[in-house]
Formats: structure tokens, C-alpha cells, sequence
């Protein structure tokens, strides 16, 4: 089920194609739904001669996605050698912390299909300071990423963030560099590196994950026809190709 709404502008000329919704029954339908889509859009890029780039998120819902993606991967077809991940923010905090989404994506999914190309920003116990990882990170995405990441995923927090990016954060406003470092991010831990608007919004393909009546009202004012990316992050990323919110009946709720 699809609402298209009218096209958006990104206010630089580059119109972007309308949001669309997805909307499935519960979280396990929409973790299925969108691990299927995932792997169609890698194995169909793999056929194209790509090695695609794929933006991964943390979070609950997303956790849900990789292990589902994990599951349905031997049918798929997928090189998982010739697909590099990256993600769109990562928690400053040491390396084998349960709270590092590349070690929880690791555990659901990376190491699972034997992923070899897998990049993020630096933990706490490898570099000196936050500074230090999100300008490491910025360098490795500025020379890893060919062209654009072919699929962004991306989850929203009931405040409407996006990535690392909270609401009235200066983090909003970093030009000029890929990733930044967040430092007193309301969602704990509050050390993060999060890629910043220019980067999301270089996707070709931007996917909101997004389960639960927490999050419908964010949904609601993430969508709607007027609203400030201020107020509002998740209002800031659009993918140059596509935008779909995939969403459970709960998080649509208010739409
Ligand atoms: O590292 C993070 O915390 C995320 O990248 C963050 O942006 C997350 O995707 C949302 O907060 C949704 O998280 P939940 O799905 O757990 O609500």
C-alpha cells in the first residue's frame, strides 16, 4: 500500500521523487518485507556488475531486518564478498561494547553471511577522541563509497531523528565534511559519529525502518506537508531515486 505525496524540494533544484509508505501488518511482516527487498536490490545490482554500497542502521527494527536478511540470504543468490556496508552513525564507545551497531550487525549479520567489505566509524579504544573517529570515518566514506550508497537504511527516533541527527542539534548544520561527532546525544550512549545531511541525502535509495506506536507520531510529522527539519530529521533525507517509509500498521497510525 503506497500514499504518494507531492513531489519534494530539496530547495538546491534537485527535486526529489515523493516519499512513499509501505505499510505492513506487524514488525516480523515488516522485517520480512523489507529483508526480501533488500536482498532483491543487492542480488539485481551484483547482476548489473556493481559491488553496491548499503548503508546500515541501528536500532531495534533494523536488528530485526539483518537477522531476517541472515535467514532468507541462502536463497538470495548474494555475493556477500562483493557488497560493502557502511552505516549511517555508530556509538563512540570500545570496540566489543554490546552497544556498537556494527557489532550488533555483526552478530545478526555480517559475520553470519560472511560479509567482508564492512566499514564504520572508529571505537572509542581505537582512536584518541570522538573528533578523531568521525574524521577517520569521514575519510574512509569519502574514499570507500564509488558513487552513492545504493540502499540507505535508516530507523527515526520518537523525536524524529535520523542517523545521529537530533532535533535542534548543531549537528544539523555540518557542511563540508561526510560524518561528525555527536558528543551529548539525547538516546544513550551519548558519544556518536553520524554521517551528516549531505551524505544521507547522496543515496540513491533511502528506506525508513520504522515499528511501534512510540514512533507514529514522529512518522506523522516526519511526512507531513509542512514541518521544520529542525523540529523534524527525518524531513532532511530524501534519496535521490527514492524514498520509502516501511512501516508496521502501528507506526503508521497517525498518518
Ligand atoms: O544508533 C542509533 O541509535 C540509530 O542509528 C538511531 O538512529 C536509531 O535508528 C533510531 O533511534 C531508532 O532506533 P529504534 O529502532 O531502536 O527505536
Amino acid at each position: 500500500m503506497t500514499h504518494p505525496n507531492p513531489p519534494v524540494p530539496t530547495g538546491s533544484g534537485d527535486e526529489r521523487p515523493a516519499p512513499l509508505v509501505e505499510v505492513h501488518d506487524g514488525p516480523d511482516e515488516l522485517a520480512t518485507a523489507i529483508a526480501g527487498e533488500l536482498l532483491n536490490r543487492i542480488s539485481d545490482s551484483q547482476a548489473a556488475g556493481n559491488i553496491p554500497d548499503i548503508g546500515l542502521t541501528g536500532g531495534s527494527i533494523a536488528r530485526a531486518v539483518h537477522r531476517e536478511v541472515a535467514r532468507l540470504a541462502d536463497d538470495s543468490g548474494v555475493d556477500w564478498g562483493a557488497v560493502r556496508f557502511f552505516f549511517g552513525d555508530e556509538r563512540f564507545v570500545p570496540a566489543a561494547d554490546p552497544e556498537r551497531n556494527v557489532g550488533q550487525a555483526r552478530d545478526d549479520l555480517l559475520d553470519v553471511v560472511g560479509a567482508r567489505q564492512v566499514f564504520t566509524a572508529p571505537a572509542s579504544d581505537e582512536v584518541a577522541d570522538l573528533e578523531e573517529s568521525a574524521s577517520q570515518y569521514a575519510a574512509t566514506v569519502q574514499e570507500q563509497i564509488s558513487g552513492e550508497l545504493e540502499v540507505l537504511m535508516l530507523g527515526i527516533g520518537p523525536d524524529g531523528h535520523v542517523a545521529s541527527l537530533f532535533p535542534d542539534h548543531p549537528a544539523l548544520a555540518v557542511i563540508g565534511t561526510e560524518a561528525t561527532g555527536v558528543s551529548d546525544s539525547p538516546k544513550p550512549p551519548p558519544e556518536r559519529v553520524t554521517l551528516t545531511f549531505d551524505t544521507l541525502n547522496r543515496a540513491q535509495c533511502v528506506w525508513f525502518l520504522v515499528s511501534g506506536e512510540g514512533k507514529a507520531e514522529a512518522v506523522a510529522r516526519a511526512l507531513a506537508e509542512t514541518g521544520s527539519i529542525e523540529e523534524t530529521p527525518a524531513r532532511g533525507v530524501h534519496g535521490r531515486l527514492e524514498t520509502v517509509w516501511f512501516l508496521d500498521r502501528e507506526a503508521a497510525s497517525r498518518l
